[in-house]
């Protein structure tokens, strides 16, 4: 079994700060864990608004906090988000994500991040990222 606190992965090599500014994430469970999914709880920073396009992975969102809307931008159809919401990408949809406050979120993505990644001009994660050093 694996057993792991947020609060120290936070201050980790666990914990990336995303370089556009809009959140930070702290990578509990990797690719290396080998469990086929990757875990993070990630903050969404007030006021971030931005586009993502993850064509190499499917990922779920869940609200433990805060409150902003995820819009998928093949139909522009705009979904509320607050504590409780999932919003699941099951078709790689290409989506803009908008915090109106702060927002806590607990993401799970398959196949599993490596542990460095950040988004690529696309909005995507590459597949052959860099993993941690735990
Ligand atoms: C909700 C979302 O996709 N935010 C970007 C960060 C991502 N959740 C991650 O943990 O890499």
């Amino acid at each position: 079994m694996i057993v792991r606190q947020l609060s120290k992965a936070k201050q980790s090599s666990r914990r990336i700060v995303s370089p556009d500014g809009n959140w930070e994430s702290t990578r509990l469970l990797l690719k290396d864990d080998q469990m086929g999914f990757s875990f993070h709880i990630t903050t969404i920073y007030k006021g971030a608004d931005f586009h993502m396009h993850y064509q190499n992975h499917l990922e779920s969102v869940y609200c433990m906090s805060g409150r902003g809307e995820v819009e998928t931008l093949a139909d522009g159809k705009k979904y509320p988000i607050e504590p409780g919401t999932i919003y699941i990408l099951d078709q790689h949809d290409e989506h803009i994500l908008r915090a109106f406050e702060e927002m806590s979120m607990a993401c799970v993505f398959n196949p599993p991040l490596s542990g460095k990644e950040v988004h690529n001009s696309e909005g995507a994660y590459d597949l052959d990222a860099e993993k941690i050093e735990d």
